[in-house]
């Protein structure tokens, strides 16, 4: 019997195809317009170019949706328990500050927990920090979870992250309670001492210090408790000197580490925030590792990224359902994107022993342990000879990788910030392939903490795409070094995110130049009168109804298509185009891409502000200025062209209705500017600043000759 089924998405593939047809013959019928009424003029030039990189992308945004596909797994298919193979499970985390201790227990916890049999499960914790606070609190998180593990195996406790556990009202018989009680009083006694700790210890990041692993238990090696799975602490060796590459270099260290302890055929890796939320989710990804049809070639299992604490409105689009729509669109072709946190990695696949034999260099692919080198081609916890503690050292130093390939060549990549993206990209490039997967909406396998403010997530969203544009423009390119290696719908989707971000630049042109044209009445569109004007109107209204047909079908509600629409065009005025600054900085030298953290310590006003569904203006100027300033620029424009129109000039639909839209579109930003008194309100020096700037453009296209 299968472990697993999958089903075509039929309608969604029949009306993205009818609807790539459509659209497609009305951009050509755009184009035609455009060639043959182009007047050399700069305004003309440039709005066709934004055009042409909206189409250029919308092109590539096909290939997600050739053929979506769902999936199934069947875990009660499973082999018994003694034939399932063992998970190792990876847990980064980097500063005891912005990722409070608290979090990234009940991560370890939750992982310590899964539904999977204790002695095939190992957690290893990298703490890139090297921070005291960490190792301490890791001990406590063991003691507690000593108590944790055979209560949720008792009761088959279905949510096995406690803090998520004791939010909820739980009911059952008096044994439960009275053992529920004991149990919650337990977890506060933790939390209490997790407190203690960070408050007493010094919780600086430290950027200078030896490896340190420790296995983590009662002091008494011997006496392994058969219910409890292994718990390792790991902190690399760090050096000023020495260039760590992030999260990719811990998870690098990981790999090796664990490699000498328990060596697991299988990987999971979770971000700090990222708890285990179904613990049946390793079961589930074996039911695809497992598959003899699929696992020749399967790389890893990818579940969706979702949040505990989004607001009822998601008003930052943190959710990015769009990402993960098109995902089961690539789980049609060769597989989904690698997505950083909640995936099941088979170990092989980062070794691509694939192509492995014997008479390579192995020291200069592996690095010169000999015990590491071993644990590749035994797929067992490999005899350790030598002195393993040293040895696991060694493997956590700096100097290990040096003259190797670590990092460039298979293992997790150090090209770009998104090692994520990039070493998925090279596993599909290598022929693996992957799957992705989510039992149901109601039960994701994992959640994380979403960004509760509006400066936080773009500073995110920034990196990810200086990230993504280290690998689009460079000899990786999907569009170069993807095409030749991976069927073309596929490149084309990892193309289309690796491009993402510049579609800044058409919307600067949208926003700016139709108003512009609207102040000095130049003609960008086709008048009422010809055919042409339907062509435009009809592209306008035909991608804004694909997109809201895609919001409903996924299930989702308008409101998130509004959402979707709105955090687009702020994310394209800011994050796309810091990203683009950052990435020219980059390239000529100036500064280095780097990995800036996400907080996920709950700052309680910005919370508040977010649980009403109220966005937060206030974010960096830098941020905010400009969305300011392009904002009062079209209302400016908009009444000067209704003015204009007054006037007899003619009528200027398009170029009116353009800055309409996006008027409306980001109301909030104006509320925020004119009616908010509360914290989040648009400050006001930077309304004055944006006052400013805007005249001076108005001014300018209105005067200037
Ligand atoms: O030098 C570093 C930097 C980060 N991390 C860890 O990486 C994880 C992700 O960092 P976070 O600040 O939460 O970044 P996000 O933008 O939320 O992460 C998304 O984007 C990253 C790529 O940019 C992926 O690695 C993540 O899995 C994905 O969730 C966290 O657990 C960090 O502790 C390290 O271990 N070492
Ligand atoms: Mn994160």
């Amino acid at each position: 019997m299968d472990l697993n089924k999958w089903q075509s998405l039929k309608k969604r593939m029949v009306i993205n195809r009818v609807h790539a047809l459509i659209h497609g013959a009305a951009l050509a019928a755009l184009f035609y317009y455009r060639i043959t009424s182009i007047s050399k003029s700069v305004p003309h030039l440039l709005i066709f170019a934004a055009e042409l990189i909206l189409s250029f992308q919308w092109l590539l945004s096909q290939g997600a949706k050739w053929n979506p596909v769902s999936r199934t797994a069947c875990p009660d298919r499973l082999p018994a328990d003694d034939n399932l193979p063992s998970v190792d499970v990876f847990v980064c985390t980097t500063d005891p500050v912005k990722e409070p201790s608290l979090g990234v227990m009940n991560t370890v916890i939750s992982a310590m927990a899964l539904d999977y049999p204790p002695h095939k499960l190992h957690v290893y914790l990298s703490d890139d920090g090297g921070s005291p606070v960490t190792f301490r609190a890791v001990k406590e998180a063991w003691g507690f979870a000593k108590m944790w593990i055979p209560f949720c195996r008792k009761y088959m406790v279905n949510n096995r992250c406690p803090q998520a556990y004791f939010l909820t009202e739980q009911t059952g018989d008096h044994h439960f309670l009275l053992e529920k009680t004991s149990i919650q009083n337990a977890y506060e006694d933790f939390k209490i001492s997790l407190a203690k700790i960070s408050a007493g210890t010094d919780s600086r990041v430290s950027k200078d210090h030896q490896p340190i692993i420790e296995v983590i238990n009662d002091g008494d090696e011997m006496d392994k408790d058969p219910q409890m799975p292994l718990l390792v602490y790991v902190a690399r060796e760090k050096r000023p000197s020495h260039p760590h590459h992030f999260k990719a270099g811990a998870l690098n260290v990981l790999l090796r580490v664990s490699a000498l302890l328990s060596n697991s055929p299988y990987i999971l890796v979770l971000d700090c925030d990222m708890y285990c939320n179904d613990p049946k989710s390793a079961r589930q990804a074996m039911c695809f590792h497992l598959d003899p049809n699929l696992s020749p070639d399967l790389a890893f299992v990818q579940f969706p990224q979702r949040f505990h604490n989004l607001c009822d409105k998601d008003i930052y689009d943190s959710e990015f359902r769009h990402a993960w729509e098109k995902w089961e669109g690539l789980d049609g072709l060769n597989g989904p994107i690698l997505s950083g946190s909640g995936f099941y990695m088979k170990r092989e696949a980062l070794y691509r022993s694939q192509q492995l034999e014997k008479n390579v260099d192995t020291m200069k692919r592996f690095g010169s342990s000999k015990e590491f080198i071993n644990s590749v081609y035994t797929h067992k916890k490999p005899n350790c000879m030598s002195d393993e503690q040293k040895e696991m050292e060694f493997l956590a130093s700096c100097r290990y990788e040096k003259g190797s390939k670590w990092g460039e060549q298979a293992r997790f990549r150090y090209f770009a910030v998104v090692e994520d993206y990039f070493t998925g990209l090279n596993l599909h490039c290598e022929g693996w392939k992957s799957v992705y997967y989510e039992s149901s909406r109601a039960r994701p396998g994992f959640l994380g903490t979403a960004p509760e403010n509006l400066g936080e997530a773009l500073v995110q969203q920034g990196r990810w795409f200086v990230g993504l544009n280290q690998v689009a423009f460079s000899k990786y390119s999907p569009l170069v070094y993807g095409v030749l290696k991976m069927p073309i719908w596929q490149s084309m989707c990892y193309a289309e995110n690796a491009f993402s971000s510049i579609s800044f630049l058409p919307l600067y042109i949208l926003a700016l130049l139709p108003q512009i044209s609207l102040l000095r009445g130049i003609h960008l569109y086709p008048q009422l009168s010809s055919p042409f004007f339907f062509v435009f109107v009809f592209l306008f209204v035909s991608s804004q109804a694909k997109h809201l047909q895609e919001v409903l079908t996924t299930g989702y509600r308008t409101s998130t298509w509004i959402t979707e629409q709105r955090m687009w065009t702020i994310r394209c005025f800011t994050a796309y185009l810091y990203a683009n600054v950052n990435t020219i900085m980059d390239k000529i030298g100036w500064r280095k891409a780097s990995f800036l953290l996400t907080s996920k310590a709950a700052d309680e006003a910005a919370a508040e502000l977010y649980r009403k569904g109220m966005y937060n203006f206030d974010a960096p100027s830098l941020l905010i200025v400009p969305m300011c300033t392009l904002y009062m620029i079209n209302m400016g424009s908009f009444v000067a062209g209704i003015w204009q129109a007054g006037k007899g000039n003619g009528m200027m639909l398009i170029e009116s209705l353009i800055p309409v839209f996006g008027i409306i579109l980001n109301l909030p930003l104006l509320q925020g500017m004119v009616v908010r008194k509360d914290k989040g309100r648009v400050p006001t020096n930077v309304s004055i600043v944006s006052l400013l700037l805007s005249s001076i453009v108005m001014a300018y296209a209105s005067f200037a000759t």
